[in-house]
């Protein structure tokens, strides 16, 4: 409760009563109409607020206050079920000392030796909705919503549609009726397949699964239920006849699943409160990679005779407790949107936002990915926005919220310069990234990536020159470009952190040893945009000299296969700025060069029209050499095998490539028959 209150009878009761109203209709927005009206967390503290008020001032609580309600009223259209045992929610915990409590109330309510640990069946907590379905004889024939917890909607025909429902129990001998309760949801795929059909259609997206669940499953025209991919996981129980009741819950899910109902396997049997931290500690790391949203955990006292014993408060269950992860959404202020700079160029405007908790952190800014995003989500300078951070995902902004956009706000535009280094930001028509124009050799914002590229292995091949020791080398100025690097001394490299005088020495001398390289690696080395591996080579076999590709013209570089106009306009670009042209001379002046002609020691093009599929690691050779090799005596390198292929050379650990090659009839050669055939005529058509 605000301290601000002063301490009244009639603070308390206008306090109580507004948050009352409050909660009501957010859960007409939450329940009714699918559409939450704020995130999850806040809704929850207007809850705790209420129910400790309510605690603490007993004459304001009603019957009909939000705290002693389950969900809200089942929608007129449908026709409406009542429970025959009725539908309650769970009370929850998000601290460990709530967990200790609850295990602590059990067993003071079991009446047990202090020291007596207690059985738990822990399971998930399904983010979707519940529903009741009844089985008579073992045949489906009604399901209904949980709705107030009394009376619920009749979704019978939408969930036969639901393929992950039987339509019959798998038993002989049923019992006459089984009210099976359990979750229905999306799963993250499906809900991610559903919001694209839904953009493509120009209709309106799911804020989350669980809402699209909900929506789904809660649809007057069962068609539309039937085009949504639903599934369910049992968890519960209500009527029983004419069959005994298991004696625990461990059992009744395993009885359910011998029934074909859907039953999740991340469940266990644990006992006593660290039990319960321990589950919930190993839930916790499953969490990103599981197929489906969950909450939290469920905790339920596993012997049905103690949950008899122990029984109910108004809305939900004294034997059980969710225990809620930290809320992975909250809302916060928009104060501004800036443009960040990637490594690569990209242009992704973040949003500056006050400060707020979420997912277990403070985030003060988040991600809008790119320009179209801002734009389809209208997201502008000033709006009150839904924050999400879920696990280590960087924190992105889900929606604004409309009723709160002040008269004030103001849309996003993007900078026409590079907020670090003053270049043009373009943008092409078919890309959704807009990008700096300067390139790594200008830009500060993409120097790191560009010198990783530089002395990556398919460029000039540095060992022992990793992504860490570049940050550092930037960071502390000692390296600006790449022609740096050759200047590059072993005392400098031994002041660095975690840096060896060994390893100062395998940099220096693996730098050293890099200056002797091929035309094409140096090509692809200088990162020009567009021009790729393929492309590097491209140009090498056809430029004779680096001073002959640095003043090609355009209609030159049309001339080079696989060469267009966007490829030839960045090759243009690139060497048009004294700043690249600059840096290859010093590079050169540094001592890098490469043999002239072909690389190798192939006499002649005898292996023209072969095609060769390289497949495993070979005993010497690298697969660049040897593909290198191949192509000076005029043969293909291409990636997968077929009728057309004429070898396939194979090293070790050869996988599938092999396979094929054997089934196709292929030949196949290793490395000592590769080097034969490259160094005799063999091969010739002739
Ligand atoms: N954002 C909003 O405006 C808004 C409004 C209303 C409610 N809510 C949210 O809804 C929740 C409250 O709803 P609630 O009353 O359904 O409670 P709840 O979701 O906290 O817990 C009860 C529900 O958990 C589900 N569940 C999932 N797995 C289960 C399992 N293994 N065993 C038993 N039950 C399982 C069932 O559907 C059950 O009804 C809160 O998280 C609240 O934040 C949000
Ligand atoms: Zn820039």
């Amino acid at each position: 409760m605000p301290s601000n209150l002063s301490d009244t009878t009639a603070d308390w009761r206008a306090r109580a009563a507004w948050l009352s109203t409050e909660l009501n209709r957010h859960n007409h927005a939450y329940y009714v109409l699918d559409m939450p009206s704020i995130p999850d967390a806040e809704y929850d503290a207007l809850f705790r607020e209420l129910q400790v008020l309510e605690q603490q001032h007993p004459e304001l609580q009603t019957a009909t206050s939000p705290t002693q309600r389950v969900g809200a009223a089942p929608l007129p259209q449908f026709d409406q079920v009542t429970h025959s045992i009725p539908m309650l929610s769970l009370g929850n915990g998000f601290e460990d000392t709530d967990i200790v409590e609850f295990d602590r109330r059990v067993r003071d309510g079991l009446d047990t030796h202090a020291d007596a640990e207690i059985e738990y069946a822990a399971e998930l907590k399904f983010d979707g909705l519940a529903i009741n379905l009844r089985y008579e004889n073992g045949v489906l024939v009604q399901a209904a919503t949980r709705g107030d917890g009394a009376t619920g909607e009749n979704v019978t025909s939408n969930i036969r549609t639901v393929r992950a429902i039987p339509l019959k129990l798998l038993t002989e001998y049923p019992p006459k009726v089984l009210d099976v309760r359990g979750e229905v949801l999306m799963f993250k795929a499906d809900f991610a397949k559903l919001n694209q059909r839904q953009r493509d259609a120009e209709l309106k997206e799911f804020a989350n699964p669980r809402n699209a669940a909900a929506g789904s499953l809660r649809q007057l025209d069962s068609r539309i239920t039937a085009q949504r991919t639903l599934r369910f996981f049992a968890y519960g129980v209500g009527l029983l006849e004419g069959a005994d009741m298991p004696s625990s819950h461990s059992a009744l899910l395993d009885w359910y699943s011998e029934l074909g109902l859907p039953v999740c396997n991340e469940r266990a049997v644990v006992k006593g409160a660290a039990g319960l931290l321990a589950f919930f500690r190993d839930i916790g790391t499953k969490r990103p990679q599981l197929p489906y949203e969950i909450d939290g955990v469920v905790y339920k006292v596993n012997r049905l005779q103690q949950q008899q014993m122990l029984g109910f408060v108004s809305r939900a269950p004294r034997f059980a407790l969710a225990h809620k992860f930290p809320a992975e959404e909250a809302t916060t202020q928009v104060l501004d949107i800036e443009v960040q700079v990637g490594r690569t160029g990209a242009i992704t405007p973040v949003a500056r936002l006050a400060p707020v908790f979420v997912g277990g952190v403070t985030v003060t800014n988040a991600t809008l990915h790119n320009e179209d995003e801002v734009r389809r989500k209208d997201i502008q300078v000033g709006d009150t926005v839904i924050v999400r951070r879920a696990g280590d995902v960087i924190p992105e902004v889900v929606a604004f919220v409309p009723e709160q956009r002040p008269a004030t706000a103001k849309p996003f535009v993007m900078p026409a310069a590079c907020p670090v280094c003053g270049s043009a930001i373009i943008k092409l028509e078919d890309e959704a990234i807009a990008r700096c124009s300067g390139g790594w050799v200008k830009c500060a914002a993409q120097r790191k990536g560009g010198l990783q590229h530089f002395v990556s292995r398919r460029a000039m091949d540095v060992e022992g020159l990793g992504d860490q020791l570049i940050e550092q080398l930037v960071d502390k100025h000692i390296i600006t470009t790449a022609a740096d690097f050759y200047k590059l001394g072993i005392l400098k490299l031994a002041e660095l952190d975690r840096m060896a005088d060994k390893s100062a020495q395998n940099v220096v001398a693996a730098l050293e040893k890099s200056k002797q390289t091929t035309f094409a690696r140096f090509i692809y080395a200088l990162g020009i945009r567009h021009v790729g591996e393929a492309t590097a080579k491209e140009l090498a076999g056809h430029f004779p000299s680096m001073d002959a590709l640095m003043q090609a013209s355009e209609e030159k570089l049309l001339e080079v296969a696989d060469i267009g106009p966007v490829v030839a306009k960045s090759i243009l670009n690139f060497f048009a700025d004294p700043l690249n042209v600059e840096l290859v001379e010093q590079l050169l002046a540094a001592g890098i060069y490469w043999p002239q002609n072909s690389p190798t020691e192939v006499q002649s093009k005898h292996l023209l029209g072969k095609i060769f599929v390289l497949t495993g690691t070979l005993p010497t050779l690298s697969r660049d050499e040897a593909a290198a090799l191949i192509e000076a005596a005029g043969g293909k390198v291409t990636g997968s095998v077929s009728k057309k292929t004429s070898y396939v050379v194979a090293g070790a650990e050869a996988g599938s490539k092999l396979t094929k090659a054997e089934e196709l009839g292929v030949a196949i050669l290793d490395e000592a028959a590769l080097r034969t055939l490259l160094e005799s005529n063999v091969g010739a058509n002739e």
